[in-house]
Parts: structure tokens; C-alpha cells; sequence
């Protein structure tokens, strides 16, 4: 069973490598989704994979360092796409979040992308 929570900031970037003329080289911001899965069987006594508070408070400390920032100043994130920026969310979380099996970053309500490790 797979289980997932939601979650929002709001952060700034630019695209340093985008063509020249590229809407996406000028500095502009994003009201980011953030979606995380954890894949794992429902625990008998709880009847649950995991609780929802704890995913909470696995990625709190993940969108504190993104919420209201500038991304590019961020180490790892100079070239802040969503597929770099989910595959980041990715290994800070990892560690600490078993199960984990995907992290999907949403900039637009049209456009995002979904990491599983590779
Ligand atoms: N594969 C990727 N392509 C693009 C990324 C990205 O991270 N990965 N990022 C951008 C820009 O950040 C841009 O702000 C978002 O692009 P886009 O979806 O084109 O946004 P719009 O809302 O402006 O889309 P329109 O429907 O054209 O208005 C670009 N590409
Ligand atoms: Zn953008």
C-alpha cells in the first residue's frame, strides 16, 4: 500500500541554463507542491502504513530550508529544475523515511515531475 501527504512553499529561481531568451532565465517564483509517497504494508495493530503526522514531520525540516528562499543559493540547487530539485528533496529525506518510494515536485498546476530514486 502506498501512502502519501501533500505539502507547500513558496521559493524564488531562475534557470541559468536555459537558451538564450528563455522566459525561464529571469528570476521568478513558484507556489511549489510537493508531494511525498511512502509504499509499505498496513501494520495490523494501527491499521495504517505510517502516520500522516510523522510523514509531517519528516518533511518539515526539508521545507524549511526551501520555504521563502532563493533556490539557486542553495547547495545543490545552482540549477533549481524540478527534476534536480525532487531528486535533492529525495536524498535529504531517504535517510530518515523508510519506505519512501516517491517524491513528485509540482511548480505550476500544469508541470512537474516525479522521482523514485533514479
Ligand atoms: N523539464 C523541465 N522543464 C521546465 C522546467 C523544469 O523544471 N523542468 N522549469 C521551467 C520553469 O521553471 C517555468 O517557470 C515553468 O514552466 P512552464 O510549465 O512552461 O510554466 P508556465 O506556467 O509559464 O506555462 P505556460 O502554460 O506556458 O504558461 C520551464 N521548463
Ligand atoms: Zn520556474
Amino acid at each position: 500500500m502506498e501512502i502519501f501527504r501533500e505539502f507547500t512553499f513558496e521559493a524564488a529561481h531562475r534557470l541559468p541554463h536555459v537558451p538564450q531568451g528563455h522566459k525561464c532565465a529571469r528570476l521568478h517564483g513558484h507556489s511549489y507542491r510537493v508531494i511525498v509517497h511512502v509504499d509499505g504494508p498496513i501494520e495490523p495493530d494501527t491499521g495504517w502504513v505510517m502516520d500522516f503526522g510523522d510523514l509531517k514531520t519528516a518533511f518539515e525540516p526539508v521545507r524549511k530550508q526551501l520555504d521563502h528562499y532563493y533556490l539557486n543559493e542553495i547547495d545543490g540547487l545552482a540549477n533549481p529544475t524540478s527534476e534536480i530539485l525532487a531528486a535533492w528533496i529525495w536524498e535529504r529525506l531517504a535517510p530518515g523515511l523508510p519506505g519512501l518510494s516517491a517524491v513528485t515536485v509540482r511548480e505550476t498546476c500544469t508541470s512537474g515531475c516525479t522521482y523514485r530514486g533514479r
